[in-house]
């Protein structure tokens, strides 16, 4: 396959409930999207900078959905990053691990018919996880990014980076709530998708176990 190319089409400034970051809109070779990266601080040139590479969850994100973890991950990420002073996380426009909305509501709805998340896209004629990296390595690249602490409970995720040549010096855990809504999610995700998750099933009704901090870098 050919190597995909990103390019940065403009910044701009934007403000959050954590702190500041600049929002970095990319074209790009291989897709339509609209891939962002959202970025605090100095990263050109850094070694070890905190890194989310997030996958888009319209039902998570923006309407809080209790159904993933994704909302909740997108939250801590952004609090992290800021308070380390810098980062970044790629937003990748890849909604339902690449199948799109329409065809996740369609999974939901199998899902609540019994099957799990893996088995829902089998069944609609998908792979069980879609996702292509290569954009959010070329965006890393493109931001001068040298090396990531990568914030994800997935070890596909740093397979798929390093094969793309980003050099991944650690894993952060990005572990969320626990509760009866996302449960069964988050088994399968430990089960069949070798998530690296440390719930135990009794505590379905648990509160949020707070996760410490990443250490800074240096
Ligand atoms: N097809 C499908 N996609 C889902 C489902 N639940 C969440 N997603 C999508 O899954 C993506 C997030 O992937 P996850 O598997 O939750 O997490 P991850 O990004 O692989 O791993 P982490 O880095 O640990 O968060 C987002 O694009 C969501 O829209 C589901 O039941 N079916
Ligand atoms: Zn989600």
């Amino acid at each position: 396959m050919n190597k995909a190319y990103v390019s940065q089409i403009t910044s701009a400034r934007i403000p959050t409930a954590y702190g500041e970051f600049r929002l970095c809109y990319y074209q790009n070779t291989l897709d339509h999207k609209e891939h962002l990266a959202f970025v605090a601080g100095n990263v050109a040139g850094a070694e070890r900078v905190l890194v989310r590479i997030h996958s888009e969850c319209f039902t998570g994100d923006v309407l809080g959905s209790r159904r993933c973890d994704c909302g909740e991950q997108l939250d801590r990420s952004l609090e992290w990053i800021a308070r380390r002073g810098a980062g970044v996380l790629v937003y990748l426009r890849q909604e339902g691990r690449g199948i799109g909305l329409l065809q996740k509501l369609r999974a939901y709805n199998l899902q609540d018919q019994g099957y799990d998340t893996v088995d829902a896209n089998l069944l609609l004629g998908h792979g069980a996880d879609e996702r292509d990296y290569s954009l959010a390595a070329r965006i890393l690249e493109d931001l001068g990014v040298r090396s990531v602490q990568l914030l994800t409970n997935n070890p596909a995720k740093i397979s798929a980076l390093t094969a793309e040549g980003i050099q991944v010096d650690s894993r952060l855990p990005l572990e969320a709530t626990v509760n009866r809504d996302n449960l069964d999610y988050l088994r399968t995700k430990a089960q069949r998708m070798a998530h690296l998750l440390q719930f135990k099933p009794t505590q379905a009704n648990a509160p949020f176990t707070k996760h410490d901090e990443p250490e800074p870098a240096n």
